[in-house]
Order: structure tokens, then C-alpha cells, then sequence
């Protein structure tokens, strides 16, 4: 495959309501999307970065410059054997796993709708339709909360997930647990908020029959999260932790984690998340499929990757309107609580290029 040209474009996209959480309060997507031009086609990939380096160190305007000072050029110098060379050709640099990503997702894009195969049989999906929960952020109050999640129950969502912080987590699980009733799928989410002093607090989460607890120390301690699993009954789950498919089979067999959210901008790329979904079935290591705000670009990529045997629990996989009131491909529209995995060649879904024209934020960048 040769790549003639690699474009930026950097859009702005309002969220229908603000999204909190323990790091902080969105209320747009400012998303970078790639779109690599081919000698067998085109392709589009979404970079999952948010405009802040708040969730992972990586930011949009980070993104932008290490594409365009180091990975664009290994990637342009010369023909290049599809979307499977992208990691090992941009091994060079150390990190800038999102950035990697989406160029990697571009490419296999173009790859894909050339050989007429969707993202889902390439990544061995068994399913047609994926189960989808939500993710739900901190309220001002827990009348708003419980409003909000009562919406989301009525839409059909199979999965509530709740972000929690210190000061906003026993109350509002204890509300919900208590309007879901006590089958309801109810998970929490405190993206590093806590620290091994909260182990006391944390083990009184065991009373709401939580499905599990993500990432509540910081990403780099491994250990902490060993030493909180065992001393509490809600199973731990790792999200930002889990930057590769050997730092997950190393987290779990420190007993760390005995749930995986796997994210492909977080990992590196698609490849490397199939690879991960492997490692962890081998393992008997249930997955789940987590959500980086994504436009219909990245969803459609997404719900492909949720439709392999070990993602078993649903994912953050939620219709195009939980966060944006018109997308930038078809919506994505919940039916009976779960989403329609894209059949069509790549992504299996059309990019309107006048809306990433109309919501540009600046002139695409293009590197040839
Ligand atoms: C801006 S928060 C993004 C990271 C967060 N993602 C979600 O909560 C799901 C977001 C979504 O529905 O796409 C997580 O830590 O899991
Ligand atoms: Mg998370």
C-alpha cells in the first residue's frame, strides 16, 4: 500500500448535556480525525484524545504534532505492507499510543473497503448486534442524577455505569441501586480518584452488587489495585492501566484485574486491542468494550470490536445521541438496548465530509 497523503482535521462537536467526571467537566468533543489518502483508497480514523491531556497524557494538540513531526513521514517515506506494518513502523516513538492509533485505524480503513471486508469479520466478530451500556457522570444533585438515568433505562440501555469521585459515590450507587432494583447491570467508575488510604470507604461499594469498580487508583499502580481486590468483593477493572496486551496479562496475573476495559485508541490501535481480547479469553478474563466519546467514525469501529466472543459484559458502546445531536456519520440508534455492528466494507459506515468541513475548527493539515 502507498499513502499519498495523511489529513488532520480538527472539529468541534457539542455534547448534548456536560459530561463530569472525577478529572474534570466536558461539555464539546474536540476531536482530531485522520483521513489517509491511498493508492487503493481512502480511509477515515478518529483519534479518542481529548482537547486536555486530563484522562491519558496524550491531547489533541499533541497528537497533532507528533503525527506531523515523526509518524506521518514513516509512514509516507515508502510503500508500506497495510495496516499490520503501522505499529512496527511507528515503534520508533515511544508512547502517542492514540495518535499511532488512529493512524493505524485510517489505514485499515482504506485497507478494508479495498478488499471489500468489514472491521468486524476481519477482527473475527461472532456477533451482529452488541449489548450497550452508558456511562453516566457526576450530577449536581441526585434528583438530576436519577432523571438522567431514568432516561437511559427507558431508551433500553442494558448497563448503567456511574462516575464516581471521593464525595460523590456511596449516595448516588445507593440511588440508583435503589430505582434499578437489584438485578440491574450497575458499575462504577472513578478514573483514578482514590488512593489505598480509601480501601475502608471503598469496600462499603460491596453492598450494591456492583458488576465491578474501574480504575480507582492511577494508572501506573498496578499493585495498589492487587492489594484493594483483596480486600474487597466488587471485582476491579482496569481501563487506563491497561496501555498493552502484556501490561494486561501482567495486571492480571497480579490479580489486579478480573475485568478489562479494552479501548483501542488506549492500546495502540485495533490489532493490538484483538490481540488483548485474545490474551484475556485465553485467560478467562471477561471484557468489555470502553468509550471514548466517540463520533460515528470511532463507534462504528467499536461496536465491531465489541462483537468478539470475550466481550461478554456491555460495553460504553451507547447510541450517537447519548452525546451528540447529530453525527458525522448515519447515527447510531439503540434497538432493544443493543447496536447494530456495521456489515459494510472497512468501518461500513460514510463520513459526511461536509459536516467535518462545516465543524472544522481549523484548515485540515496535510502531509504528504
Ligand atoms: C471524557 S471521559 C472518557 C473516558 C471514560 N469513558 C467513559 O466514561 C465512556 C464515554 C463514552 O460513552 O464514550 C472512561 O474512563 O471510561
Ligand atoms: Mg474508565
Amino acid at each position: 500500500m502507498r499513502i499519498h497523503a495523511i489529513e488532520l482535521h480538527r472539529i468541534g462537536m457539542p455534547l448534548v448535556r456536560p459530561f463530569e467526571t472525577s478529572f474534570g467537566v466536558q461539555t464539546s468533543r474536540e476531536v482530531l480525525l485522520v483521513h489517509v489518502r491511498t493508492d487503493v483508497g481512502d480511509g477515515w480514523g478518529e483519534c479518542v484524545a481529548g482537547v486536555d491531556p486530563f484522562y491519558s497524557s496524550e491531547y489533541v494538540s499533541a497528537v497533532e504534532d507528533v503525527i506531523r513531526s515523526y509518524l506521518a513521514q514513516a509512514l509516507l517515506a515508502g510503500p508500506i505492507g497495510g495496516a499490520a506494518a503501522v505499529a512496527p513502523l511507528l515503534r520508533f516513538v515511544v508512547g502517542h499510543r492514540m495518535a499511532k492509533a488512529a493512524l493505524e485505524a485510517a489505514i485499515l480503513d482504506a485497507q478494508l473497503r479495498a478488499d471489500g471486508v468489514s472491521f468486524g469479520s476481519h477482527f473475527g466478530a461472532t456477533r451482529d448486534r452488541v449489548d450497550c451500556g452508558v456511562s453516566v457522570g457526576i450530577s449536581p444533585n441526585i434528583p438530576t442524577l436519577l432523571d438522567e438515568v431514568q432516561t437511559y433505562i427507558d431508551q433500553g440501555y442494558k448497563r448503567i455505569k456511574l462516575k464516581i469521585k471521593p464525595g460523590w459515590d456511596l449516595e448516588p450507587v445507593a440511588a440508583v441501586r435503589d430505582l434499578l432494583g437489584a438485578g440491574g447491570l450497575l458499575q462504577v467508575d472513578a478514573n483514578t480518584a482514590y488512593t489505598l488510604d480509601d480501601v475502608a470507604h471503598l469496600r462499603e461499594l460491596d453492598a450494591f452488587e456492583l458488576l465491578l469498580i474501574e480504575q480507582p487508583f492511577v494508572e501506573e499502580d498496578i499493585g495498589a489495585h492487587a492489594v484493594l481486590a483483596r480486600a474487597i468483593e466488587t471485582p476491579v477493572c482496569l481501563d487506563e492501566s491497561i496501555v498493552t496486551t502484556s501490561v494486561a496479562v501482567d495486571a492480571i496475573e497480579q490479580g489486579a484485574t478480573s475485568i478489562v476495559n479494552i479501548k483501542a485508541g488506549r492500546v495502540g490501535g485495533y490489532l493490538e486491542a484483538v490481540r488483548m481480547h485474545g490474551a484475556c479469553l485465553t485467560r478467562g478474563i471477561p471484557v468489555w468494550c470502553g468509550g471514548m466519546l466517540e463520533t460515528g467514525i470511532g463507534r462504528a469501529a467499536n461496536v465491531a470490536l465489541a462483537a468478539l466472543p470475550g466481550f461478554t459484559l456491555p460495553g460504553d458502546t451507547s447510541a450517537s445521541d447519548r452525546y451528540f445531536a447529530e453525527d458525522l456519520t448515519e447515527p447510531f440508534v439503540l434497538e432493544e438496548g443493543t447496536l447494530p455492528v456495521p456489515t459494510g466494507p472497512g468501518t461500513g459506515v460514510t463520513v459526511r465530509e461536509a459536516l467535518v468541513r462545516d465543524w472544522a475548527l481549523r484548515d485540515p493539515l496535510v502531509l504528504r
